[in-house]
């Protein structure tokens, strides 16, 4: 696959960035992590974020990384931020069945999560599974999809 995958959090999530950067990194279906912060012990450690998950979702828009992992305390505030980034598609997903279908449902290039909502063996299952899927452009899931990005165009 040789993935590029965008890796982010705030300090809420930062434990579980770590875990799956290092997960990510001896995945060999990824090419390049991309590590957009927040640090340990560094002076971004308290970057809010939004300026995290908007700097993931233009990485994305601008094809420096195909896919963004990103943690929060929740996930939310990290998709939130993405979404604002035309073209992205960022969802939090904390169930297998919804990882799934963020991708062949979707096509969603950013999956965020919640480090106080899942534990975090199932965080990282979840990033594995997720990196299984890729979106079918023929699938019936393709034009609705097209109907958003018809509308970002607008
Ligand atoms: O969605 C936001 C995240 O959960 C963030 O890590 C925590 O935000 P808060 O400090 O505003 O609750």
């Amino acid at each position: 696959m040789n993935y590029r995958i965008v890796v982010g959090c705030d300090d809420a999530g930062l434990d579980y960035k770590e875990q799956l950067a290092a997960d990510l990194r001896a995945d060999p279906r990824v090419a390049e992590v991309i590590d957009l912060g927040v640090h340990r012990g560094a002076d971004d450690v308290h970057r809010p974020y939004p300026e995290i998950g908007l700097a993931a979702g233009e990485a994305i828009r601008d094809g420096e990384a195909d896919r963004a992992v990103l943690v929060c305390g929740t996930g939310i505030g990290m998709a939130l931020s993405a979404n604002k980034v035309p073209g992205v598609r960022a969802t939090t997903a904390h169930d297998s069945f919804s990882v799934e279908r963020s991708i062949l449902s979707n096509n969603c290039q950013v999956l965020t999560l919640g480090q106080r909502v899942i534990g975090l063996e199932l965080a990282r299952r979840l990033v594995a599974e997720w990196l299984g899927y890729t979106f079918d452009e023929r699938s019936a899931s393709a034009a609705k999809v097209s109907l958003i990005s018809e509308y970002e165009r607008c």
